[in-house]
Order: structure tokens, then C-alpha cells, then sequence
């Protein structure tokens, strides 16, 4: 059986009987890599003899082009001369970086003479052969086309050609028809031609629709859970002063994590409205840590490097108790990017205020959010923060990595509390949330959280119950 792009070849040669791959494409307009494919069907099944052959042909370069509209150099500079001798260096100026071109060319094909300093054509008007080829490369003789392809003007190019001849003349009734229309049944043509046999089996296209990326939507699943829990979201921005990422949490402004490889600085100031926040900062600053604290530091911009700093604006917001906050956001440390270290990464800070907030049910609550993200057991070990006293790092367990650090978390010290005239309890914590997703999604490589790759993108799927 012939399909019909088949028949369509054959019929065309019935007549011809030998034709080659270009002209079919260009006769019947089907493309010619589908053309060649057809022809070797053709072949093997008896209809038609082949023979392959390459052919040279030229194309013109990207130079070529520029000159084919606008002229060649050595025409330009005749013509533009007029039969007048002209000063070098006037024509220097004119033809700018065609003026070498120009020169040796026409020298070389001795329509000029140069003598001190002054270019003499020895003809009035030129057109050199090579541009006019340019415009018809096919009819170009072999010189012109070699000195086209010394200049750079073109480029030789090698397609292959199919040579076919019919060796068995078709028959209507070999036709396969996929296609059965109004038209053919009205006249009776259906008659003429086999059905195809339909392929029940064969796929459908395969399309792929838009989704989330995988990391962001483990991220809203970790805020869904934070606010299933009663926790309103705040947000502030990457650039944040010194203050509010450490003054505020009265870390001192000596402190290691300040030091200029630990944070990204920003240029510029800030500025803080609330002179009596900053004058109580200064005060316990100056107190318990016993230096001499200054302003122009604390308001010196850097990109936050703890989502901490929106738990310390939060404070100087002084809002009444009780208050359950949290934030979600990018950080930004300077780091040797490796499988497990990044320099900008995410971090869900919190804090509670209440009247009676204990220490107990700030562990109680970490549990839980924990137990939400899938992590069923958790265990706490001391540590220290410079603002929480008492401090925990909470451990949790994974399947596949065993214990893994998973926050740090406290009771936030009476000096910040006292500086912001809160007085109930605070607890507050910091979740690193990049290790989290890495356990959920299950990869063992940091940077796969950012993966352009994008199969692995559309097969990665979230599943947290
Ligand atoms: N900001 C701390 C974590 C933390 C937050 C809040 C309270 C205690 C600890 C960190 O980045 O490691």
C-alpha cells in the first residue's frame, strides 16, 4: 500500500521519469528532509532506482551580504573618485575601515597608481565581476567564485542529492487513504483507493502543562502549616540595617558574625525614626556588653543574614501580647557554594508573645511544627544565641540522614525585651528550611533546590501529609 505523500511522488515521476530529491520538494512542496525518507520507502519497495549524490553550492557570508548592498570597497572607491586623483589620506577618512580593502584591490587589479600620496584611477567607473556574481552566485564561473571565497564573500556548502528514476508505475489502487472526504463519497472516487487501517494503539501527543517548581511549593506547604497554627506572616526586605539584624538582638557590635567576611555589605545608611529605641539599645549595649556602642555602625545596610532581623522589627513595632508571628524568607551569607552550603538560602522565623509563655510550650510548639512538616521525632540539646537565654538547637530525625541540626530557638533575653518595653515573654526561633526540603524531596545535593535542568524540574513532586 502507497500512502498519500507516496503516491504523490510517484505520480509526479509517471510522467517525468527521473526527476531528484530538490525538485520534488520544490514541486510539491514537501520539505526535503521528509522527501528523502519517503523516496528510500519508495525504494524499498520496488518503485523507484536511486542514486546518491553531494553537491557543492555556495552561500554568501555574513560579509558577503554587507557587500552585496552596499558594493565592494575598490568599486566604491573608483566610482566615488570619478576619474579625479584624490590625496590617501582624504580617502582614508571616507572609506574608514575599508580604506585597506579598497586600496590593495584596486592596485592589485591595476585600476589605480598611487604616487606621493595621491591615488590616480586609470578608469572612471567600475563594477568588479565578484559583485556581480554576489547577486547570482549559480551563474558564476569558476574565478569569480574562487576569488569570492578568498575574499570571505562565500561559503562552500555540500548537500546531498537524491537522483530517482521509476522502475514500476503505480496504480491508483495501491493508494492507502487515511483522508476519506464529502467529496469522494459523492462521486464514487472512494472506490478507487485501500483505507488505511486505522492505529487505535498509537500515543497521543504529549504535552506538558505548567506547574509549581517543587521548591517553591514546599515553601507555601510550610506556611500553610505555619498559619494552620494561628501564626500570622509578616515580611520585610533583603537590605536591612545593622540594627535590626544585630544591635536589636543585642549582639554587640564586636561580635565574630559581624566581622566583614561574615555578611554581605550594602552601601549607604539607614535611617531609625524611633530616637528612644535607639538610645535604650545603646544603653544595654553599653551595660552588659561594656563597650562603647556607635550609631554610624548599627546603620550601616547589609543583606539580612538571619530572617531574625523581621523578629527584631516585629519587637520595635512593640506590639501588645499576645502574638504569634512568623516569617519566611531568603538570607544571605558569604559561603563556598558546595553540595550543602549556600550563599543566599531560606530561613522561617518566629516569635510568640505572651503574658505566661513558657519555655516548656515554646518546645511544645516547635514540636508540633515539626511533627506537621513529618518530623515525628525531635530532640532538643542546649546552645547559645546572643539573643535567647535559655537557647536549644532542636535535632531532628530523617530517615535517610539520621539526626540533622533543624533549629536554633530561646527565650528571648530581658535586655531586648526591656529595650522595646514588652513586658510579657517572648520565645523565638530559626528554621534553616533548605535542609527540610532537601529531606522531603529527597536529594542529597543543595544545589539540585535550583536545578535548570528541565526534566528533573517537571518529575520532582511534593508530597507532604
Ligand atoms: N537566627 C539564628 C536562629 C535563631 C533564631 C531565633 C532564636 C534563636 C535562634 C540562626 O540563624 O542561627
Amino acid at each position: 500500500m502507497l500512502s498519500e505523500n507516496e503516491a504523490k511522488i510517484l505520480f509526479f515521476l509517471k510522467d517525468l521519469k527521473r526527476t531528484n530529491s530538490i525538485e520534488i520538494s520544490t514541486k510539491i512542496g514537501i520539505p526535503e528532509s521528509s522527501v528523502l525518507s519517503l523516496i528510500e520507502l519508495l525504494r524499498e519497495k520496488g518503485y523507484v532506482k536511486t542514486e546518491i549524490i553531494s553537491e557543492k553550492y555556495y552561500v554568501l557570508t555574513e560579509e558577503g551580504r554587507k557587500r552585496k548592498e552596499s558594493g565592494l570597497p575598490e568599486d566604491i572607491l573608483i566610482n566615488s573618485l570619478n576619474g579625479q586623483e584624490k590625496d590617501l589620506n582624504e580617502i582614508k577618512n571616507t572609506l574608514d575601515e575599508d580604506f585597506n580593502i579598497a586600496i590593495s584591490w584596486a592596485k592589485r587589479k591595476g585600476l589605480i597608481e598611487i604616487k606621493e600620496g595621491k591615488v590616480i584611477p586609470k578608469v572612471k567607473t567600475y563594477t568588479s565581476p565578484e559583485y556581480l556574481a554576489l547577486s547570482n552566485l549559480e551563474k558564476a564561473d569558476i574565478n569569480t567564485i574562487n576569488l569570492l571565497k578568498k575574499r570571505g564573500l562565500i561559503e562552500e556548502k555540500e548537500r546531498k542529492i537524491v537522483n530517482v528514476e521509476l522502475v514500476k508505475e503505480p496504480k491508483e489502487s495501491e493508494i492507502g487513504i487515511s483522508n476519506l472526504t464529502r467529496e469522494m463519497i459523492v462521486s464514487g472516487e472512494w472506490k478507487k483507493y485501500k483505507f488505511r487501517k486505522y492505529n487505535v494503539e498509537a500515543f497521543p501527543p504529549y504535552y506538558t502543562i505548567s506547574k509549581k517548581h517543587y521548591f517553591r511549593e514546599f515553601l507555601e506547604k510550610v506556611k500553610d502549616i505555619m498559619i494552620s497554627l494561628g501564626f500570622k506572616e509578616i515580611n520585610t526586605g533583603y537590605i536591612e540595617m545593622e540594627f535590626y539584624n544585630f544591635d536589636l538582638l543585642f549582639q554587640p557590635q564586636d561580635h565574630p558574625a559581624r566581622e566583614i567576611h561574615d555578611s554581605f555589605s550594602v552601601e549607604g545608611l539607614g535611617n531609625i525614626e524611633d530616637k528612644e529605641l535607639l538610645s535604650n539599645v545603646k544603653e544595654i549595649h553599653e551595660k552588659f556588653w561594656k563597650y562603647e556602642w556607635k550609631q554610624d555602625i548599627t546603620l550601616r545596610l547589609m543583606l539580612r543574614s538571619q530572617t531574625t532581623a523581621t523578629t527584631a522589627r516585629v519587637l520595635a513595632s512593640r506590639p501588645k501580647a499576645p502574638q504569634k508571628v512568623f516569617t519566611l524568607g531568603k538570607v544571605f551569607r558569604p559561603d563556598a557554594i558546595d553540595a550543602t552550603h549556600l550563599i543566599e538560602f531560606h530561613q522561617l522565623d518566629g516569635v510568640i508573645i505572651d503574658d505566661n509563655f513558657t519555655f516548656r510550650e515554646l518546645l511544645g510548639v516547635l514540636k508540633e511544627i515539626f511533627y506537621r512538616l513529618g518530623i515525628k521525632e525531635i530532640k532538643f540539646k542546649p546552645a547559645y544565641f546572643p539573643f535567647t537565654e535559655p537557647s536549644v538547637e532542636a535535632y531532628g530525625y530523617l530517615e535517610k540522614l539520621g539526626w540533622v541540626e533543624m533549629c536554633g530557638a530561646g527565650l528571648l533575653r530581658p535586655e531586648i525585651l526591656s529595650s522595646v518595653r514588652i513586658d510579657s515573654i517572648a520565645g523565638a526561633w530559626g528554621i534553616g528550611i533548605e535542609r527540610l526540603a532537601m529531606s522531603f524531596l529527597n536529594i542529597s545535593d543543595i544545589r539540585l533546590l535550583y536545578s535548570n535542568n528541565i526534566e528533573y524540574i517537571r518529575d520532582m513532586k511534593v508530597k507532604i501529609e
